[in-house]
């Protein structure tokens, strides 16, 4: 199963609506590999023994993990939470979310600086790469669960844009440049 993926419109209407350009615009998940955003589609029930999970994980050094549970109940300061996930920013490490229940939308920007809604649902493993600029908000669904991965103690510390000399976004601009070049080499 693909993940579902589209360039926004320009509308200021509530962010939690898919926000479709007319026509519709997807994007494919090579697409976005370019952008250096991976993914995969794992059984979310089976979080907890789902030997493809374990793989992932050790593969790329994910010893940290935690569930966050985006619903008012559960995490303090809900309003502010989401504001700040919404504003636009990046880290200085990679984002690693896997979806175990419920829906919501990543939005990275590509290369133009347009903006690319990633519907990620129970099942979807994002990964965003260090310094890309991204934000996140809930859809209409208003829930979902997420589990956090992190190499390492975590760091979340999100740096709103701009931040066009802080060495996470140097480095992921030089990299998209790099692949540009393998790409025109290719042909
Ligand atoms: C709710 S997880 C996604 C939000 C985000 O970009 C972040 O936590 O940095
Ligand atoms: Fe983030």
């Amino acid at each position: 199963m693909a993940i579902e993926a589209w360039y926004m419109d320009e509308s200021d209407e509530d962010p939690r609506l898919p926000h479709h350009r007319h026509p519709k615009e997807f994007v494919s998940s090579d697409h976005l590999a370019g952008l250096g955003v991976l993914y995969w589609h794992l059984n979310p029930k089976d979080y907890e023994n789902d030997e493809e999970l374990q793989k992932i994980r050790q593969a790329r050094g994910y010893n940290y993990m935690d569930l966050l549970d985006l619903c008012p109940e559960k995490v303090q300061n809900y309003e502010e939470k989401l504001k700040n996930f919404y504003t636009e920013h990046i880290h200085a490490d990679e984002e690693i979310r896997y979806c175990l229940e419920g829906s919501g939308y990543f939005d990275v920007r590509d290369k133009d600086d347009d903006w690319i809604r990633i519907w990620v649902k129970a099942g979807d493993l994002i990964i965003l790469p260090a310094g890309i600029y991204h934000r996140f908000t809930l859809d209409t669904n208003n829930y979902t669960k997420l589990m956090r991965l992190f190499v390492g103690e975590p760091v979340w510390t999100a740096y709103n844009r701009p931040q066009e000399d802080h060495p996470a976004r140097k480095d992921y601009t030089k990299s998209l440049t790099e692949k540009v070049g393998v790409a025109l080499e290719a042909h």
